[in-house]
């Protein structure tokens, strides 16, 4: 039964909206571990288009379970990981442009770039996750580059629909295994729902999937606490 990791980037979406102090993502990951999240996630993007500097700092005063920083490998937001410490940080690709993350980090091509990431924040006592797509390779170079983590990106899965999706997901539990058999933490996230997250939470080797945008859409309706607490009893069915 995998972990879950609540992503708050989109409660800081509404909040940039108007540039003001509501609603609160420091009050969101409270609530969410009071509905049984194992994991606060948050994303601070080089454009800050959401999570701001002071929302990390906070949280990591305030959150009581695993704290998991998605961060690119520009040298400003690694600083700032490595002063804040969060217990784990997963390096993400990002392009100012995009609308989302669109896929995951190429770490065969950005081996030193990232290499030299991990070696900063593995000097500042920091677990590594590296967000990549379920392809052998990728996975090949994260145990090179002594990763204690991947997290598969789920997009293409979550994309699509029918025969699409179940190729997606013979992918994604292959990648699985390949990772796992490397000595290495099996994670998973991006674009997860509640229709659609059982089939990846039961992967054998699945340790911890990150959801954030579904939760956040529920809570709207039904409130933070209770709609962590209704994915979290999907993802251990
Ligand atoms: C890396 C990933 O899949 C997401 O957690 C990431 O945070 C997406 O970026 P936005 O939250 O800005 O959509
Ligand atoms: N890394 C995936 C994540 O943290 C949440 O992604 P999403 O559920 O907001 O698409």
């Amino acid at each position: 039964m995998p972990h879950l990791g609540v992503n708050i980037d989109h409660v800081a979406t509404i909040r940039q909206a108007r540039k003001t102090n509501e609603p609160d993502p420091v009050w969101a990951a409270a609530l969410a571990e009071l509905g049984g999240a194992d994991c606060i996630t948050l994303h601070l993007r080089e454009d800050r288009r959401h999570i701001q500097d002071r929302d990390l700092e906070v949280m990591r005063q305030t959150v009581k379970v695993k704290l998991n920083l998605e961060l690119a490998t520009e040298a400003d937001v690694v600083d700032i990981a490595c002063r804040v410490k969060p217990d784990q940080a997963t390096l993400v690709p990002e392009r100012r442009e995009e609308v989302t993350t669109e896929g995951g980090l190429d770490v065969v091509s950005h081996e030193a770039s990232v290499a030299k990431a991990i070696g900063q924040l593995r000097d500042a006592g920091i677990s590594i996750s590296l967000f990549l797509d379920p392809e052998p390779k990728q996975i090949e170079m994260a145990a090179k580059l002594g990763a204690e983590a991947v997290e598969l990106h789920t997009g293409q899965y979550a994309l699509h629909g029918g025969a699409e999706q179940e190729k997606e997901l013979t992918r994604l539990i292959q990648a699985a295994e390949q990772i796992h058999a490397a000595g290495m933490q099996v994670l998973a996230g991006h674009g997860l729902t509640y229709t659609n997250v059982q089939p990846i939470a039961q992967i054998p080797e699945m340790a911890e999937l990150n959801i954030g945008h579904s939760i956040v859409s529920r809570a709207v309706f039904v409130g933070f606490r209770d709609a962590v607490a209704e994915m979290k009893r999907l993802v251990a069915l």
